[in-house]
């Protein structure tokens, strides 16, 4: 890495002030490419960011270096709610790149997050190379599909004929949709409790985000006048040839039973006058595709979805339960956090775990980034180490360990931040 950029007091990342925010915030969305965002979205980013938790790069009053942390709670296998900060806003100047930027806001971020006593730090990528050098790892993946709802049958379970659908207007019913979410929150690894005006995302709905598609629809799902659902989709029409050819463009789906579940996708299948459903960043595990005639015409791609570090080893594999007992002695290498160096004994089930250091002699020699990887129960130790990225010393230790770390509800991110 160059080595240009004059790291020290004046010139190194400092707390966002109120009045730094449009050059610091212009200088994240020019870094992106520059496309104004709506007022409405500027202003609701305004009022989510947590000033006190940013940082910038100032040369002179100009803003080269932007990062923001969420204080976010994050499910974890075994349902607790875990401080989580949500690595948010980072941007260099493009005139700034590559000497260092970047790398001297994740050090003074990763240590103000120990130092707030967060276990964990978590983001979404731009790019899947930037945060490996930093410790972090995909630990969610998530299921986008085109589904050919022309042809593709779909078949719910019993029950989904007792549940009411009615369309209302997103805001009207945010209330309803919100306490079904705050429901289905501990139950996932990977969700994220809701802090107060995140609901409002959810009804961004910006003229240049439709690409040619219908304002946002909410259908309500009830039973005996209760909500058990919601779905929020567009539609864009299109007429071919041979008539009829529109999409349904699903933005968010949530349900608290299987039936519920159904009857919003029968719902999303069945729309009038269209042939194509698609889908974005959906669980992995989501029932739908165990349900359609035809998984190949459904298109399903995966990709990289939450990515976890560990900025606490021993807090962070303490705060989730194993789903079947583990007790292994990890030697863990941690360039960039050094504190979390070194050999630590894990000894947990479904019930809880400790974590401390240890002197026994290591089961398995793993990086932080693996461990962030397997975290939540998403990606497996075994096939970690199959590729080689973690190092097996006691025989059967990765197979071993891979059994308790892993979740049978696939961990999946919601939502981006
Ligand atoms: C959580 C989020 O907000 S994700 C959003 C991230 N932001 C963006 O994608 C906006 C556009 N890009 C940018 O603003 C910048 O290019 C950044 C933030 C990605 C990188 O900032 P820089 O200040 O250039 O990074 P820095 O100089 O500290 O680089 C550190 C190392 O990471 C490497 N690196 C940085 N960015 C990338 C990248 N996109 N791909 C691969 N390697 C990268 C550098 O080469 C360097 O490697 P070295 O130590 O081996 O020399």
């Amino acid at each position: 890495m160059a080595t240009d950029f004059p790291a020290g007091p004046e010139t190194g990342p400092r707390v966002l002030r109120a009045d730094d925010w449009d050059r610091w915030y212009d200088n994240l969305i020019r870094a992106f490419g520059g496309v104004p965002e709506p007022s409405e979205e500027r202003e609701l980013w305004n009022s989510l960011v947590e000033f006190d938790r940013s940082l910038g790069v100032w040369e002179g009053d100009a803003c080269v270096g932007t990062a923001g942390a969420f204080s976010f709670r994050l499910t974890v296998p075994g349902g607790a709610a875990v401080p989580a900060a949500g690595v948010t806003t980072v941007s260099v100047a493009a005139t700034h790149r590559r000497r260092g930027v970047l790398t001297s806001m994740m050090r003074r971020q990763l240590d103000d997050i120990r130092s707030w006593g967060e276990p964990l730090a978590v983001l979404t990528a731009s790019e899947p190379a930037i945060y490996g050098r930093f410790g972090y790892a995909a630990a969610t993946h998530s299921l986008s599909a085109e589904i050919d709802t022309g042809r593709v049958r779909l078949s719910v379970p019993a029950g989904a004929d007792g549940v009411r659908l009615r369309y209302a207007v997103p805001a009207e019913v945010l209330g309803a949709c919100e306490e079904v979410y705050a429901r289905l929150v501990p139950a996932r690894p990977g969700m994220l409790a809701r802090r107060p005006g995140w609901e409002r995302l959810g009804l961004l709905d910006p003229e240049r985000g439709r690409d040619g598609a219908s304002p946002l629809q909410c259908v309500l799902a009830e039973r005996g006048g209760e909500a058990v659902g919601y779905a929020r989709f567009r539609v864009r029409p299109e007429w071919g040839v041979a008539g009829h050819d529109g999409t349904v463009v699903l933005e968010d789906v949530a349900a608290l039973d299987p039936a519920a579940e159904g009857a919003l996708w029968r719902f999303l299948f069945d729309i009038d006058l269209t042939t194509t459903l698609t889908v974005r960043g959906r669980p992995v595990d989501e029932a739908w595709q165990y349900q359609v005639s035809d998984i190949r015409r459904c298109r399903t791609r995966l990709r990289d979805g939450l990515y976890v570090r560990l900025v606490d080893v021993g807090a962070a594999l303490e705060a989730r339960t194993y789903q079947a007992p583990v007790d292994v002695v990890l030697e863990v290498a941690d360039d960039f956090c050094p504190w979390n160096a070194g050999r630590w004994r894990l000894s947990g089930d479904a019930k809880g775990a400790v974590c401390a250091r240890t002197r026994d002699a290591p089961d398995l020699a793993l990086s932080i980034r693996e461990l962030g990887a397997a975290y939540l129960g998403g990606v497996s130790l075994a096939a970690l180490a199959a590729a080689g990225r973690v190092r097996e010393i006691r025989a059967g230790a990765p197979a071993e360990a891979a059994v308790g770390f892993g979740s049978a509800v696939a961990p999946w991110l919601p939502h981006g931040f």
